[in-house]
């Protein structure tokens, strides 16, 4: 079996933690570097107590001995790091999977406008592929290159995608309420993520200019064909870890309840991790520190509409165990492989 050597640029963040964790656990994956500006030369359990057994000191980003020493590199920092250096790995024979937003976006205008920073100067490479394991395993199994999904987009996508594909709901009338855990937000602790100012509270933000919106579009045109529209607004929940989404669409062709729950199990027949639970309300917690996506439905005869509801944990389906997924579908691994457990509970 193929073993890779591993390097995590930005492992001293939560998503760069959990990518940790799983390869910890994975037959094929060695850690071989773990990378920080801020901790080189510490232990990683002077960062992570709870990853204490594990002798690895934080190296500072040197591209040549990065080269030297590593096959795969997951980059695991804010927007803009792997933008200027992902593609140079790539081209260095590397595999890249990027956990960050700046190679999800195929117009460097709608990067500019989104991300407010400046978009990656592309290199003459094959671009990125984007990572939703389940409805690209295709292109993820050829490209060395891969563009992790947005925690939002992972949810929503997953849910809408389904119906997308089968052109079965108006593209301009799809409302995505969605909720995340405070550690969407990463490490760094702002003000209204302090204990004080997000325990007891519940806030909407970014209604109007939230990265992921032209995330969902862009993929979401691909799945039906055509152009989408999402009204999409995010909530900040007191919770550690985990997204709820609850979209509201329009279908354009009479289906039945039967008719969903035959569409829904027939597009996700070969998905290991997602798991359909029509008629139900999949919860946080059912899927807190797994890999699993589950997803619920109702359709409403008063109103005839469709009620979605997609719940991941976003750390792990969000962010680090779907790249693993991706590694392992590039890989030809099982998809499985190294994420065979279950969500902790309670
Ligand atoms: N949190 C989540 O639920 C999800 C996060 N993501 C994306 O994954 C990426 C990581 O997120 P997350 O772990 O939450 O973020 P964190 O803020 O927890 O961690 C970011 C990491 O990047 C490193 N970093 C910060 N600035 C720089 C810099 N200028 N150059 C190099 N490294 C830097 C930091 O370490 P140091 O300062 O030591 O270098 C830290 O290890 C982000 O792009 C995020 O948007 C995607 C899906 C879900
Ligand atoms: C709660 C919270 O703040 N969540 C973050 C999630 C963003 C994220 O993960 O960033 P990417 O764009 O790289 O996917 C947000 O809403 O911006």
């Amino acid at each position: 079996m193929t073993e890779l050597k591993v390097a995590i640029i930005g492992a001293s963040g939560y998503a760069g933690a959990e990518l940790i964790r799983l390869i910890m656990h994975h037959p094929n994956l060695e850690l071989e570097m773990i990378i920080s500006s801020q901790h080189v030369g510490r232990s990683l359990h002077t960062v992570y107590k709870h990853l204490s057994h594990y002798p690895l000191t934080f190296e500072a980003f040197e591209h040549t001995e990065i080269v030297k020493r590593v096959d795969l590199i997951f980059f695991a920092t804010p927007p803009g790091i792997s933008g200027k250096w992902a593609q140079s790995f790539v081209q260095a024979g590397k595999y890249v999977v990027d956990l960050s937003g700046d190679f999800r976006l195929e117009s460097s205008s709608t990067y500019e406008k989104w991300y407010q920073l400046p978009a990656p100067q592309r290199i003459n490479i094959q671009p990125a592929v984007y990572g939703l394991s389940e409805w690209f395993r295709e292109s993820i199994q050829r490209s060395p290159f891969i563009s992790n999904p947005g925690c939002f987009p992972t949810a929503s996508l997953l849910a809408l995608a389904p119906l997308l594909n089968q052109q079965a709901i108006s593209t301009t009338d799809i409302f995505i309420d969605a909720k995340s855990g405070i550690s969407g937000a990463g490490r760094k602790v702002l003000q209204p993520f302090q204990f004080s100012e997000s325990n007891e509270n519940l806030r909407a933000y970014k209604a109007l200019y939230h990265q992921h919106i032209p995330e969902i579009e862009q993929i979401g045109a691909k799945l039906a064909k055509e152009e989408i529209r999402v009204q999409f607004v995010p909530h900040l929940v007191p919770m550690n870890r985990g997204i709820l989404v609850t979209i509201y669409v329009t279908p354009l062709l009479p289906l039945t309840d039967q008719d969903l729950v035959e569409l829904y199990h027939d597009a996700y027949r070969h998905a290991p991790f997602v798991r359909i639970r029509s008629h139900e309300y999949p919860t946080t917690k059912e899927v807190h520190g797994s890999n699993y996506c589950d997803i619920g439905f109702f359709k409403d005869d008063r109103t005839h509409r469709i009620i979605l509801f997609a719940a991941i944990d976003n750390l792990m389906k969000g962010a680090a165990s779907q790249a693993i997924q991706n590694i392992n579908i590039r890989m030809g691994w099982k998809e499985e492989c190294g994420l065979h457990f279950m969500p902790l509970y309670p």
